[in-house]
């Protein structure tokens, strides 16, 4: 097996960075000058329009061996893929508003698969649910993946979007224009539009979570690689849903040298500094917001990706799970490991859950039981779990792979049905 080394990663969400692989590579003072260092070509890749505000422009000048035109023309990929992007196509999608939960997707076994099980990152791309179309660049899916083998000498780039992963089983070693970047269970990498990347699969089998996000980039909420090769590679795209592929006889990973602040970043979930009520009542879970998509609206995003890590619970004369409640948000949930405090049993590390917009959702009866009686002393919520949300105000429709998978808990509703009446209009408070 390959020997990993540590990488080397720069710090600070949002900032400009720079990098050389070999010094002087970054032109002085300028970006294009008559002649890059070095021989090489500069490129610039643009993640928002030019006549964005400066604060939220987003790009990134990148001196490489050869500019990313040098590839021969796209053809495109034949049609077997799990991926759905266009969610207003009735034919394609289901808008239903019944609770939803998946039991943890399959994984590959471990054994050696033949040659025809094979799959790598982008193969093993399913798409769940999604809202809009990345052609009018409004909307999102939501992917799982199931891969077992890494991608050699082919790289990809999403002209659709962003791509938030959420891996959940095995690392991710991902080679990008940028850098590498090595990704664990609880921490989360956010490679942005148009920007190319290979995955490797250090622990073999790997399994995860995908948000896409068609429009806008990551948010905070309110509030150098080098490789030179002359191999063969294919450059696989999506493009407004479809894969395509084209190919050329050198490495896209050749950067010697880059600056700007459109780049693929990481984040250890583990960090997260979780705040939450220290007096009483159970507070919305817009406070675990860890990353958000704006949309137009003003608070309203696209998507947010909300995390529910260990905690302490303290409030006082308070129901501490969360809330029964009906939400003009979409509201899909991953478990990546331990427990999620609304559910006693059913949500596990791999499966997911969709509650639609206005769909009626809560605790358990299990847990509603327990939790109404309990003495209220402090205690750990949710040690050894990460649990998280990808919330959005659009309504998410349930691809057919989604609806027909072995995966779906067909009675997934029955764990509400049999919460008493605990109704006694006789018992008056306080007496
Ligand atoms: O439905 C869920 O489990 C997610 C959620 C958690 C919470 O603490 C409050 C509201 C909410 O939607
Ligand atoms: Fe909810």
């Amino acid at each position: 097996m390959e020997k990993y080394t540590e990488y080397k990663y720069m710090s600070g969400f949002d900032n400009h960075f720079s990098s050389e692989a070999l010094p002087d590579a970054l032109p002085k003072n300028q970006n294009t000058p008559q002649k890059c260092p070095y021989g090489l070509y500069a490129e610039q890749l643009s993640g928002s329009a030019f006549t964005v505000d400066r604060k939220h422009n987003q790009r990134s000048w990148l001196y490489r061996i050869r500019p990313s035109v040098s590839h021969k023309p796209f053809t495109k990929v034949a049609e077997t893929t799990g991926l759905v992007s266009h969610f207003s196509d009735a034919n394609s999608v289901s808008y239903i508003p019944n609770q939803i939960r998946w039991s943890p997707f399959k994984l590959f076994s471990t054994e050696k698969a033949d040659s025809s099980q094979n799959i790598n990152f982008i193969d093993g791309l399913h798409t769940l649910a999604g809202a809009g179309d990345p052609s009018v660049k409004n909307g999102l899916a939501i992917h799982i993946y199931n891969a077992n083998q890494d991608m050699v000498n082919t790289a990809f780039y999403n002209s659709d979007g962003d791509f938030l992963i959420v891996p959940q089983h095995g690392r991710l070693d991902i080679i990008t224009e940028f850098g590498r970047i090595m990704v664990s269970p609880c921490e989360i990498v956010v490679i942005p539009r148009g920007i190319k990347f290979a995955i490797k699969l250090p622990d073999g089998p790997s399994r995860g979570y995908v948000l896409e996000i068609f429009v806008g980039h990551f948010e905070l909420p309110e509030l150098g690689a080098i490789e030179k090769s002359n191999c063969d590679y294919t450059i696989v795209n999506k493009y407004v849903g479809q894969l395509f592929s084209a190919k050329q006889d050198h490495s896209p990973f050749d950067v010697v040298a880059w600056h700007g602040n459109y780049v693929p970043y990481k984040y250890d979930l583990n960090n997260f500094n979780v705040v939450g009520s220290i007096s009483y009542d159970h507070l919305d879970p817009s406070i675990f917001t860890v990353l958000t998509c704006k949309s137009a609206f003003p608070g309203t995003a696209i998507a947010d990706f909300v995390l529910f890590p260990p905690r302490w619970a303290v409030q006082e004369h308070t129901f501490r799970p969360p809330y029964y409640h009906r939400n003009c948000m979409s509201e899909f949930m991953g478990l990546i490991k331990g427990k999620y405090d609304a559910k006693a049993e059913g949500f596990l590390p791999g499966g997911a859950s969709l509650h639609s917009c206005m769909t009626p959702h809560g605790p358990d009866t299990t847990t509603f039981e327990k939790a109404s009686n309990e003495e209220l002393k402090p205690v750990r919520v949710a040690d050894g779990s990460m649990a998280f949300m990808f919330e959005s105000s659009l309504m998410l429709g349930i691809t057919k792979w989604g609806l027909s998978c072995s995966e779906i808990q067909e009675n997934y509703n029955a764990v509400w049905q049999d919460l008493k009446c605990h109704f006694d209009p006789n018992n008056r408070p306080g007496n």
